[in-house]
């Protein structure tokens, strides 16, 4: 050891001596005596003077000694760590002056050994004994404060629920919250028939008496068993505050559950719609439209969610999910375009009714095309995934079109209801929104079964408000406990009716979400995409998507002739799109080249044939511009082409299925794969008359696609 000591202090440059560096009780006695050794038969064939061995422990005592009094060792540790040094050095001492090869002096340094072990396990252990007791008195002191600021709590709300509600409980628990803003109590009901809902019906009453702040409850819920109850309470009104909606953009599922927003316990709040409808009811400037986006926001993060909006009211809902990317003003991190946030956006009567009855058509197809799907998962709730997403139909003042005497609405209600009646199994959900129409709406039996997510949005409104028909046996709310706007009550399956806010969510963040989910967000399953036909397919056609593009924006244009903080849909008005190409144009030209080559799994036909073959698979379709060198005959054909996936067509098949509506002949049907061959749309597989061709989308070399 001394050796090594000595070694080490010589060498300026080498390692810094640690005196404190930790050893077993086997390596330390092993490392002490065979240094003391190696020390003593060196000096002694060296004549070194035996008087530096003994100096060198004597230093080494000291060292460990201040080293272990910097780390609070014990007086026995330091004692016995010296001492090792010491015993050591004396032995090497006496070695060097009789000889360090005689059985006598071995033998000694073997007991020296073998008593230095001993010494170190011991005085480790003991170090190791001290530091727990040291760490768990910490926690004592720690819990004991704990516990006396809960048993404080625990008398106060004894006395207060006793005072209030003339119920005398005994508290079980009491749980801070780690948001600090509130904490549970868990509470024993007397025996004779005291039940918790007596403590929930006094919560206003509760609230005063513990003069909680504005906007801050007390609200009881049931326990573990019908004797027990929780009461919340919230001390910290975070309904009060406004946050934005977390930028934490990460994945999410139908089966994880989307939030909505946060309680008072600043805790977020999910929805599980696998099987639920929801329904939303807030006044104007309530906040409504911001929930709206929001629960997008949650839609558009989900891999296994399509969202397709009805937003009759210019399209406010729907629209700053669409134009960012169909205006090509954002990109993806490695510069490709971003697909919209939501998968279809209606904002005319004729295109809500075409979606309507998409989806009716696609849960009727879904409910045969996936038959042995059902079987073998044992199931008759169709299994979710991305590969078969969930489609949440988003409808805007939805609650209004169920309620009107229009006739035209009429005709939409009823489909809402007939999507709502038949798709639960089948993986189509519906939101709702309305205004305030529930009454009506609530009498409906389906939307009481179905939509069992509900959200009163007050934002300081209290004209007919009807809590208790939103949320039949919740008691004790009250609109102007939610007096701010983005506020209000929501109640799940999961979770009983209670306050709860929505994020505040920007155009910025919508931009963001945009663009961190584009790759996320899924295709519609191949059953569904026959199904929905050329009607999904050509979604994105430029007559169709002519009434988000025409709008004239209000504000006072600036320099270069774009509204301040509007988008510049100028260059997309439909009478420009009937002009001869723009620069404008031909950018939107290329952009939707750009991102059906991305994208696009869906055929471009821009006449729509209504008894035409249905599109083989979903995606979108922006070309609709490309078409105009295209004959519909040609466009469907290509559609025919991409319907017949992996297993791939022929002419003559082609041809068969064109005749009718077209007159098309095999000769032409020839020309055009010939065509697609060589500009590598198509890619021909087999010879002669097992030739076939295959759109490139399917074709086996493509991995990826499918
Ligand atoms: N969660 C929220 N947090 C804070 N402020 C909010 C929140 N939601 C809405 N607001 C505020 O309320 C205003 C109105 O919101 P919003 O447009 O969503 O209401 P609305 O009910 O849809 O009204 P309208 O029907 O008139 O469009 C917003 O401009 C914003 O200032």
């Amino acid at each position: 050891m001394s050796s090594t000591a000595t070694a080490k202090q010589a060498a300026g440059s080498g390692p810094v001596l640690d005196w404190a560096a930790g050893h077993g009780p086997v390596t330390g006695a092993l490392s002490a005596t065979t240094g003391a050794f190696a020390v003593a038969t060196t000096g002694a064939a060296t004549t070194m003077p035996p008087g530096w061995a003994l100096a060198v422990g004597t230093a080494g005592a000291l060292g460990h000694t201040i080293a272990g009094l910097r780390v609070r060792n014990a007086g026995r540790t330091l004692a016995a760590r010296a001492g090792s040094w010491l015993v050591g050095a004396g032995w090497t001492t006496w070695a060097m002056t009789h000889g360090p090869l005689t059985w006598a002096a071995l033998g000694s340094l073997a007991t020296i050994g073998v008593g230095i072990g001993a010494a170190t396990r011991s005085t480790n252990l003991y170090e190791e004994a001290r530091e727990e007791e040291a760490l768990a008195a910490e926690q004592r002191a720690i819990a004991a404060e704990l516990s006396a600021e809960r048993r404080a709590i625990a008398a106060e709300w004894v006395d207060r629920i006793q005072r209030v509600c003339s119920i005398s409980v005994r508290v079980v628990g009491v749980e801070r919250w780690e948001t600090g803003t509130g904490y549970s109590i868990d509470a024993e009901l007397p025996p004779g028939g005291a039940t918790w809902n007596k403590i929930a019906a006094e919560s206003a009453r509760l609230s005063a008496d513990a003069r909680l702040p504005h906007g801050c409850t007390a609200t009881a819920s049931p326990g573990i068993h019908q004797g027990r109850v929780i009461v919340d309470v919230t001390t910290v009104n975070v309904l009060e505050e406004e946050r934005t909606y977390p930028a934490d953009y990460g994945p999410l599922s139908l089966h994880t559950g989307i939030p909505w927003g946060y309680r008072t316990n600043a805790e977020e709040i999910r929805t599980y719609l696998r099987e639920q409808c929801a329904l939303i009811v807030g006044p104007t400037g309530s906040g409504k439209t911001n929930l709206v986006h929001s629960i997008l926001a949650g839609f558009a993060r989900a891999e296994d969610m399509l969202t397709w909006v009805i937003d009759l009211n210019a399209g406010s809902a729907g629209l700053p999910w669409v134009l960012p990317a169909l205006n090509g003003e954002i990109q993806a991190e490695d510069g490709k375009p971003v697909r919209p946030g939501v998968d279809w956006l209606a904002g005319t009567f004729d295109e809500a009714v075409t979606m309507l009855e998409t989806a009716v058509k696609v849960a009727k197809q879904r409910k045969m095309g996936y038959q042995d799907l059902l079987a073998k998962a044992n199931t008759d709730l169709l299994p979710i995934s991305a590969k078969i997403p969930q489609i949440m139909l988003v409808i805007d003042e939805g609650a209004e079109i169920l309620a009107s005497p229009d006739r035209q609405m009429r005709k939409l209600a009823e489909r809402i209801l007939e999507v709502i009646r038949i798709a639960r199994a089948m993986g189509i959900r519906t939101v709702l929104t309305a205004l305030g129409a529930t009454g009506s709406v609530l009498s409906n039996l389906m939307i009481r079964r179905e939509a069992k997510v509900r959200v009163a949005l007050t934002g300081g409104e209290t004209e007919g408000m009807d809590l208790s028909k939103m949320f039949p046996g919740s008691r004790g709310l009250r609109v102007d406990q939610a007096p701010y706007k983005g506020a209000g009550f929501m109640g799940t399956p999961e979770s009983s009716a209670a306050l709860f806010k929505a994020w505040r969510i920007l155009p910025d963040q919508i931009r963001e979400i945009i663009a961190a989910t584009s790759d996320r967000h899924p295709v519609l399953d191949e059953v569904s995409a026959k199904a929905a036909g050329p009607a999904y397919a050509r979604r994105w056609d430029a007559d169709r998507t002519a009434w988000m593009l025409d709008r004239t924006p209000a504000e006072e244009p600036t320099d270069n002739g774009t509204p301040a903080g509007a988008l510049n849909l100028s260059a997309l008005r439909q009478e420009r799109l009937a002009e001869k190409a723009s620069p404008e144009d031909e950018m939107l030209r290329r952009f939707r080249e750009q991102i059906d080559a991305e994208f696009g799994t869906a055929p471009d036909p821009r006449t729509p044939a209504p008894d035409g073959p249905p599109p083989a698979a979903a995606g979108l379709n922006l070309s609709a511009l490309r078409g105009e060198q295209d004959s519909p005959a040609q466009q469907d054909a290509l559609a025919l082409l991409l319907a017949a996936g992996r297993e791939g067509t022929g002419a003559s098949a082609i041809a068969r299925a064109l005749a009718n509506a077209h007159g098309t002949n095999r000769q032409t049907v020839v020309g055009w794969l010939k065509t697609w061959v060589q500009d590598g749309t198509a890619v021909r597989i087999g010879e002669g008359t097992k030739a076939r061709y295959v759109h490139r989308h399917h074709a086996p070399e493509q991995p990826g696609e499918d």
